[in-house]
């Protein structure tokens, strides 16, 4: 089999948030198209490093880092990058899900739009894309022009979803996305992203480990900044060689 592409990579990364040092040199590499997860106790730096990797954290005032990340071999944090086109590579879908007070259709293509598409066919030929692919199509293509915020908490959930994938992206990273859920709206999140990861790069923070498990390819473990272990996720879960990752997956803390 061949050896799948390294598509984000962190090479000693350092991450400050003023004198707080939150990030360890991290060193990382994940699998394109394929599911990475992160787990650990709260406040290990998930999240931080999750961020890290779309620049989400550069709105932080005191936040700062050393080393590189890189998405397709390029450094995402380069003078020559421009955060609004790597956002669109690198697509995001927070914890609570946060549609905006508008239809089912101008969420699912608000991007498009800030892009200046205007053009209804492709708008519409897109919000079908992109509603398809993230399993929502069905129970809305009869009220797309309806608010999106009469939708349930997992249907809102799949429309931000539908929402970054309008755009393209060719990674999504998803901190804790069915944490607000229910457990059959998570079940259908964790089937979506079985079903995405064919044609996507995906990041998962989650705090559940059965759903790292039973999500992801590759989980990596942090602890207090650092990235203590990271392997094929069936490794980690069988036979774990850090002591602090046993004892987190054996629920011994955390
Ligand atoms: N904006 C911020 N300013 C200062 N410190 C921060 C900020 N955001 C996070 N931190 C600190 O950085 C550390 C890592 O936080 P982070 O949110 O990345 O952890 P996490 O592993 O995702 O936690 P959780 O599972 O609870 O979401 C914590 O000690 C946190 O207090």
């Amino acid at each position: 089999m061949t050896k799948k592409h390294s598509k984000l990579e962190a090479i000693n990364l350092d991450a400050y948030y003023g004198d707080f040092h939150a990030l360890k040199g991290i060193n990382i590499a994940m699998e394109e198209k394929a599911v990475t997860a992160f787990i650990g106790p709260s406040g290990c730096g998930k999240s931080t490093f999750l961020r890290t990797l779309n620049r989400m954290n550069d709105y932080i005032d005191g936040f700062r880092i050393e080393g590189q990340v890189l998405l397709d071999g390029r450094d995402i944090y380069a003078a020559d990058v421009r955060v609004d086109e790597l956002r669109k590579e690198v697509g995001m879908v927070f914890q609570k899900p946060n549609p905006f007070p508008k239809s089912i259709f101008e969420n699912v293509v608000y991007g498009l739009k800030i892009q200046g598409i205007k053009d209804k066919n492709v708008l519409q030929e897109a919000c079908e894309k992109s509603l398809q692919h993230a399993a929502l199509w069905n129970e809305v293509k009869d009220k797309l022009d309806k608010s999106a915020l009469a939708l349930s908490g997992g249907q809102q959930q799949r429309l931000c979803i539908a929402r970054a994938l309008a755009i393209q992206p060719s990674v999504i990273l998803m901190d804790e996305p069915a944490s607000a859920l229910d457990p059959i709206s998570t079940a259908k999140i964790e089937d979506l992203i079985h079903e995405l990861k064919k044609d996507y790069t995906i990041v998962i923070v989650t705090h559940n480990m059965q759903q790292a498990g039973r999500v992801s390819d590759h989980t990596a473990f942090f602890y207090m900044g650092e990235l203590v272990e990271y392997s094929k996720t069936k490794t980690m879960f069988t036979s774990p060689k850090d002591t602090r990752t046993q004892n987190y997956i054996t629920g011994r803390f955390g």
